[in-house]
C-alpha cells in the first residue's frame, strides 16, 4: 500500500493502453505521465478522447490492457481493486450520492469501510462539512434531494477527501452547475487544494477552468496521446502545435490575464507612469484586492466606466494592462516583465 498519511502521492502512468474489444483503435493509447506529488493535472481533451477510461484505469474501474501505474511508487495493478479504491478520492460530475442515506453517511461511507469507530467518523464529517463551507449541524442529517446542486457538489468533494486519501481523481466535477456556482465551486475547492495539496488528476472540457485550476494541463489527442503537458501559462505563451493553438481559441489574451495577478503591477511604482500611493490619488476610484487577477481588474474599470482602479491603496491603469499583455514596460520592472513569460501561476489563482 503507498503512503496514506501524506498529502500527496506521485502518479506514474507508464505505456498505458486500453483496447475495449471490438473497437479498432485504442481508447487510451500508449499514455506516459508524470504527475508529481501534491500537483493538481488538468485532462483536456475532445469528447470521447479516453478522459474517463484513463481516470478509470488509475483506480481500477477499468482494467488496463497493457501499461503500468504506480503511486508513490507503489504498483496499482499489483493491489486489490477494492482496497485501491478506499485510498482514492473519486469525484464525478453526477455526484453519485446515495439517495436514501443521510449526508453524514454519504460521508462517512468510506470511513466505515475501513472499520473507523463511530465516534471518529463523526467527527471527521463535521469536519468535513466544515471544510467545504456547510454548516455540520444544518446538514449532517439531510437527505441528498435536500441540497442544492452545488451543495450536493461539495457533499461529493468532501465524501472523496473522507478518509484523507493522497489521491483524488476529478471527472468533470463541477460539469452540471451553473456557471456562478462553478465559479464559487472552483475557487472553495482551489483554497482547499492549496492547504491539502493532494496530487489530483482533473478532467474537463473547458479550457478557462483547465487554466484555472491546473499547476499543469495535458492536452490531448485521439486515444489520449498528449500533444502538450505544461504549466498554464507556458501553453498559453507557447503552444506546441496547431492543434494546441486550437485548443485555446482565439481569445488567448484574455486568458493570460486571468492569469496575471493585479498586484504585480500594483506593486511597481517607481517607473513613471501614472501608478499614485496616496489615499487622494485612489480616492472615489472602484477599488480591488492585490489578490485579484488582472482580468478581474478589466472587468472592474468595464462595470464603472473608468481607466483607473484601486488596488491596495494604489492605482492601477487601463494602459498598464494592455501594456502588461503586450510585454511593454509600463507599470512593470525589468524582473517583473521578464518574468510575463513565466508568470507565478500557483500564486495567482
Ligand atoms: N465500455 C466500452 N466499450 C467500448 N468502447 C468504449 C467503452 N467505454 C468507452 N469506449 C470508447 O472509448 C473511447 C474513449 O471513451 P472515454 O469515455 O474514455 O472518453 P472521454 O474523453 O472521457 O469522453 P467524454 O469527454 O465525452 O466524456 C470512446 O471512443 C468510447 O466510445
Amino acid at each position: 500500500m503507498f503512503d496514506t498519511t501524506s498529502s500527496g502521492a506521485r502518479i506514474e502512468l507508464d505505456g498505458l493502453t486500453k483496447r475495449y474489444p471490438g473497437q479498432a483503435d485504442p481508447a487510451v493509447d500508449n499514455v506516459t505521465l508524470d504527475i508529481p506529488a501534491g500537483e493538481l493535472v488538468v485532462l483536456v481533451g475532445p469528447s470521447g478522447c479516453g478522459k474517463t477510461t484513463t481516470m478509470k484505469m488509475i483506480n481500477r474501474l477499468i482494467e488496463p490492457t497493457s501499461g503500468a501505474i504506480r503511486i508513490g511508487g507503489t504498483d496499482v495493478l499489483a493491489m486489490r481493486p477494492d482496497e485501491l479504491r478506499r485510498h482514492i478520492g473519486y469525484v464525478i460530475q453526477q455526484i453519485g450520492l446515495f439517495p436514501h442515506l443521510t449526508i453524514a453517511e454519504n460521508v462517512g461511507l468510506v470511513p466505515g469501510l475501513l472499520k473507523w469507530s463511530k465516534d471518529k467518523i463523526a467527527r471527521r464529517v463535521d469536519e468535513l462539512l466544515d471544510l467545504v463551507g456547510l454548516d455540520p449541524a444544518a446538514f449532517r442529517g439531510r437527505f441528498p434531494r435536500q441540497l442544492s446542486g452545488g451543495q450536493q457538489q461539495r457533499i461529493g468533494v468532501a465524501r472523496a477527501l473522507a478518509a484523507d486519501p493522497p489521491v483524488m481523481l476529478m471527472d468533470e466535477p463541477f460539469g452540471a452547475t451553473d456557471p456562478i456556482t462553478r465559479e464559487r465551486l472552483q475557487n472553495e475547492f482551489l483554497r482547499l487544494q492549496r492547504e491539502l495539496k493532494k496530487t489530483i488528476i482533473f478532467v474537463t472540457h473547458d479550457f478557462e477552468e483547465a487554466i484555472k485550476l491546473g499547476d499543469r494541463i495535458a492536452v490531448l489527442r485521439e486515444s489520449s496521446r498528449i500533444a502538450q503537458y505544461d504549466t498554464p501559462a507556458r501553453i498559453l505563451a507557447a503552444p506546441a502545435d496547431d492543434y494546441v493553438a486550437g485548443f485555446i481559441g482565439t481569445d488567448a489574451t484574455l486568458k493570460r490575464l486571468a492569469l496575471i495577478p493585479v498586484s504585480l503591477l500594483s506593486r511597481s511604482t517607481s517607473t513613471g507612469t501614472t501608478t499614485g500611493t496616496s489615499a487622494a490619488a485612489t480616492d472615489g476610484l472602484p477599488q480591488i484586492a492585490g489578490s485579484a487577477t488582472l482580468r478581474q481588474a478589466l472587468d472592474a474599470m468595464v462595470a464603472h466606466g473608468r481607466q483607473e482602479i484601486a488596488v491596495d491603496g494604489k492605482v492601477v491603469t487601463f494602459a498598464q494592462i494592455c501594456a502588461s499583455v503586450t510585454g511593454e514596460q509600463a507599470g512593470l520592472t525589468g524582473e517583473q516583465a521578464g518574468a510575463a513569460g513565466e508568470w507565478p501561476v500557483s500564486g495567482v489563482r
